[in-house]
């Protein structure tokens, strides 16, 4: 876990770097980073330069922190997240979040690439998160866990409403201006560890559980983001479809995931692009 003195640190050598006030900070999902090329006047830093910060090891993560205008306003784009499967305690993974908020972030808008549970989703569909269930907190993986400091929030926050309404209000009405309606899904994402993708009968399960789309991240952030009071936009890009069938001969695979990011990512940099313009923060 770290100290407030520690997220201070790691925020006052990136105030060093830079000349903007982000009030916007955005994560990029798997192979979602492509936004980063909307933002205007860019500082790019690399997460490797950055002490203290967690890397990306993932393909489809550049592990580079993006600030400069996007739709008029000053963000902080994450083009590429770290992963609890990737040995980060769920903490380590709170850092960037607990940066972004004293950078002076006020919004979270948060993306991933996600298996498609929901037996109506299709491949490409994109889907507004409107809730999530933390699976891996079930097994103690939350990165409130440990000493609460209340300069960062309460020891015990209310997680329902945690996805904005007006957002995701919002949201629909960008993606039907955009044509995007007939890919535009709306649902509730849950979060496991990974890195091994679903089993059929797990896959089962959460459909069972209510689950449309399920990844392996996001909830972390989120978590760490409604502590400390900001408001969130979560969006989520089916890239596989999630393996239902006992003698199926499909697999997911990661290379999926990166293709269908690529194939979704013009309409989903005009998408962000518009839908920061826009939003009240
Ligand atoms: O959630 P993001 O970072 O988009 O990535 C998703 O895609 C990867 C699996 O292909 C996993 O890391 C999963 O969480
Ligand atoms: N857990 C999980 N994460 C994903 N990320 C992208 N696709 C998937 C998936 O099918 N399952």
């Amino acid at each position: 876990m770290a100290s407030y003195e520690e997220v201070e640190q790691v925020t006052k050598f990136l105030q060093s770097k830079i000349k903007t006030q982000p009030i916007v900070g955005i994560v990029c999902g798997s192979g979602l980073g492509k936004l980063a090329e909307e933002v205007q006047d860019p500082t790019i830093i690399p997460y490797t330069d950055i002490p203290g910060f967690p890397v990306s090891t993932v393909p489809g993560h550049e592990g580079k922190l993006v600030f400069g205008k996007l739709g008029g306003k000053e963000v902080v784009l994450m083009q590429g997240r770290s992963h609890c499967y990737e040995g980060y305690p769920p903490q380590k993974i709170a850092l960037p979040i607990r940066c972004m908020k004293l950078l002076g972030v006020r919004t979270l808008l948060v993306t991933n690439a996600a298996g498609g549970i929901n037996r109506k989703y299709k491949v490409g569909d994109v889907m507004i998160i409107k809730d999530h269930i933390n699976l891996a907190g079930f097994a103690g993986v939350n990165p409130l866990v440990g000493p609460n400091d209340e300069r960062f929030g309460p020891r015990f926050p209310a997680m329902s409403g945690s996805y904005d309404k007006k957002y995701r209000d919002l949201a629909r009405s960008v993606a039907k201006n955009m044509n995007m309606e007939s890919y535009l899904q709306e649902g509730v994402y849950s979060m496991m560890v990974g890195p091994a993708f679903e089993t059929v009968t797990e896959c089962r399960l959460l459909e069972i559980l209510g689950v449309d789309a399920t990844g392996m991240s996001t909830v972390p952030e989120v978590l760490v983001a409604r502590h400390c009071g900001m408001k969130i936009f979560g969006m989520s890009l089916i890239t596989n479809e999630c393996i239902m069938e006992y003698d199926s001969t499909a697999f997911a695979n990661h290379e999926e995931v990166l293709q269908t990011g690529k194939q979704r990512s013009e309409d989903l940099k005009k998408f962000f692009s518009k839908f920061v313009e826009q939003i009240e923060v």
